[in-house]
């Protein structure tokens, strides 16, 4: 069945079928959307059955089906009006039945921009809370003060502000602030899902930014809260707290990779510089090792995939090395990134890493010598393999040959490079 056939059945049937949430949002920002969610009006699930039999029913707390549209699996959830009974995500009070208008099913959703629904048949826009001017301002704006009812919305704000470039107006952050003490209670999962999402944007310091302005930054990612005021020498870093530049650095990282792990990578890097003996400040001497328990603690507590741990405790433990690259010895040029190669950041997550750093201090155009030697250094090492072993060691012996040799590799690499 096409669309237009399941819109008519439902509209013989005396009810009528709308597009709404993201796939409506979407279609109005001119961009096409990823999975499309439909809500029914003026059916009962008894009677959206009888209709089409061959539906499934997918939700055990409220009415959706999942039923094949033109080849593909879309979601059709019966309109329903929700009221928060008792804590957690799941206790809410739910009215499905098939007096629920399309205008009151709108209003139990989080924000103006996704409270809105496209009649299939008709093609009329459903705006009751002024969605579509937040979109044309680029505006984040709770529907109502039922946002308070789902804490997980504090993260969909920052994350939508993120990922379309919006921003969050007052009243929303305010009702952001108020949901502080809730956010414990979410699961890691989910709160995951949200920053995987933010970080895939293109500037993802929004995200955090945002939930630094309402206040709650610190409930899931204390580590980075505790960068905010720490003073870093001026010299090197002109853009002024450890947080901004954690920022900067992030945003740069954005622009070098499409690979979420490794800007997460880029946004811990610096954590150890939140404990620093303040009598210590501006400097910062040994954060690296300082931080790789924090960057650990983060990780854990929002339940990273283990690649993601390891590629920022990697880059936590290391990426200082990234600015004094030239002047390493030869040897110990060849142990990190052989390192860097086993771990899941890479070579090139550390490179992305490194030139991410050196552009966080105002100057995103910054050249990262060190960052672009990475590459044909790597392409020496490799270029070494068991065959240049001429010796008949074995086991240990083998492997500190092959890294003698490799590290000869590189000195040789740099004198033809001066
Ligand atoms: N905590 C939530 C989650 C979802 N929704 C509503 O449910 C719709 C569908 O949610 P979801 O598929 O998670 O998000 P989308 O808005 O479709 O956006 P994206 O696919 O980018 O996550 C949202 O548009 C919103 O109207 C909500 O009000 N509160």
């Amino acid at each position: 069945m096409n669309l237009r056939e399941i819109a008519q059945t439902i509209a013989a049937a005396g009810g009528r079928l709308y597009l709404v949430g993201g796939g409506v949002r979407d279609q109005i920002r001119g961009h096409s959307a990823k999975d499309l969610d439909f809500c029914v009006t003026g059916l009962s699930t008894e009677q959206f059955w009888t209709h089409f039999p061959n539906a499934f029913l997918a939700g055990r707390a409220f009415p959706v089906f999942r039923l094949p549209v033109d080849g593909h699996v879309a979601e059709f959830a019966l309109a329903r009006t929700e009221h928060k009974i008792s804590v957690g995500h799941r206790g809410f009070q739910i009215n499905a039945s098939e007096g629920v208008t399309i205008e009151q099913d709108l209003e139990r959703r989080d924000l103006t921009i996704n409270a809105l629904a496209l009649d299939v048949l008709t093609n009329e826009v459903i705006d009751p809370f002024g969605g579509q001017n937040d979109i044309h301002n680029r505006v984040v704006r709770a529907v109502s003060d039922a946002f308070a009812e789902d804490p997980l919305r504090v993260y969909r704000a920052a994350r939508f502000a993120a990922t379309l470039d919006f921003h969050i107006e007052p009243r929303t952050t305010a009702l952001m602030r108020s949901l502080r003490d809730e956010l414990y209670a979410l699961s890691a999962e989910r709160v995951f899902e949200e920053v995987k999402k933010a970080l895939g944007s293109a500037r993802p310091s929004v995200f955090f930014m945002a939930l630094k302005t309402a206040g709650v930054l610190d409930v899931h990612f204390g580590e980075i809260a505790s960068l905010v005021g720490v003073l870093q020498p001026e010299k090197y870093h002109p853009e002024g707290d450890a947080f901004e530049h954690t920022m900067q650095v992030l945003d740069a990282s954005a622009r070098l990779t499409e690979r979420v792990e490794v800007r997460f990578a880029a946004l811990v890097h610096d954590v150890g510089k939140g404990v620093t003996p303040r009598e210590k400040w501006p400097s910062h001497h040994g954060h690296e090792a300082l931080g790789v328990p924090l960057a650990r603690r983060l990780c854990q507590r929002l339940k990273l995939p283990s690649k993601w741990t390891e590629a920022a405790t990697f880059a936590t433990a290391e990426h200082m090395k990234m600015h004094i690259l030239h002047r390493m010895k030869p040897v110990k040029v060849v142990d990190l990134l052989m390192a860097a190669q086993r771990n899941p950041l890479g070579v090139e997550g550390l490179a992305v890493v490194g030139m991410s750093d050196d552009r966080g201090r105002n100057s995103p155009n910054a050249p990262s010598p060190n960052a672009a030697s990475l590459d044909a250094l790597w392409r020496v090492i490799q270029a070494v393999n068991g065959a240049a072993v001429t010796t008949d060691a074995i086991g240990k012996q083998f492997g500190e040959e092959l890294r003698k040799k490799r590290a000869a590799a590189v000195q040789a690499w740099r004198n033809r490079e001066k």
